[in-house]
């Protein structure tokens, strides 16, 4: 049975000062590659050995991957990297502190705008501190300027149909690491999660969600291997 591995990196400069962080390259904080070590030793622990480990572009999630490979003595293991595994594009907001944003435009707004299905926030204005269009990684792609989660799965969704399930359904295991949205819309496609209930599926950073799967891809049994760290998630059909 082919088995998954979820990671989302580590904790981020900006999970620590609470800012919406989307596609800026933050780096992690002391306590992010701890988590990402810890990580990799229960990935070694749980006997998981993946033939491919898949990443964004994003530096939070690569050295996330990596120094969890290299904890869990498995450096070897060959890294692929494409940009729609990055975490949900956070349009205007991106950069703005969180409880500062709640303040100006209430608690309401922002939760609609963190956590609704498909509301996006504002889009992200060109030529500002954050235009990502200028970025080599993102050249001649058709870039986003904001995404809600319903984008943000509608090009995550593609790529694993393309690149990640075929090595799954050919019986290899793998690894993703990613963000905690692009993450969020893997779960939600694996585990057929209506748009009203995706709401409430949170996943920590730094904890491996290992999933078995079936011939078809459907999750037969899920687990984080940090218990004292999980979160709830969504039941197996
Ligand atoms: O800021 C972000 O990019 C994300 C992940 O840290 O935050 P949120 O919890 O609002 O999805």
């Amino acid at each position: 049975m082919p088995r998954l591995i979820l990671l989302r990196h580590g904790q981020s400069q900006w999970n620590l000062e609470n800012r919406f962080t989307g596609w800026v390259d933050v780096d992690l904080t002391d306590q992010g590659e701890a988590e990402a070590t810890r990580g990799g030793e229960l990935i070694a622990r749980a006997g998981f050995k993946p033939d491919v480990m898949f990443t964004s572009v994003l530096n939070r999630a690569k050295r996330t991957g990596a120094m969890a490979l290299e904890a869990a003595g498995l450096k070897d293991v060959p890294v692929i990297e494409d940009w729609r595994l990055n975490e949900r594009h956070y349009g205007g907001l991106t950069g703005l502190n969180k409880a500062e944003t709640a303040e100006k435009h209430g608690e309401e707004q922002v939760k609609i705008w963190r956590r609704s299905y498909d509301t996006p926030p504002p889009p992200l204005a060109p030529g500002g501190e954050f235009d990502f269009t200028t970025d080599p990684r993102y050249a001649g792609q058709d870039i986003p300027d904001t995404e809600s989660l319903k984008i943000t799965l509608e090009r995550v969704l593609p790529y694993w149909n393309s690149a990640i399930a075929p090595r799954l359904k050919a019986g290899e295991d793998v690894l993703v690491t990613a963000h905690g949205n692009s993450l969020r819309a893997i779960v939600k496609h694996l585990f057929d999660v209506p748009d009203d209930r995706i709401v409430g599926v949170e996943i920590p950073t730094g904890n491996p969600l290992d999933i078995e799967l079936d011939a078809e891809l459907k999750p037969v049994s899920a687990r984080y291997l940090d218990e004292d760290r999980a979160q709830a998630l969504p039941a197996l059909s």
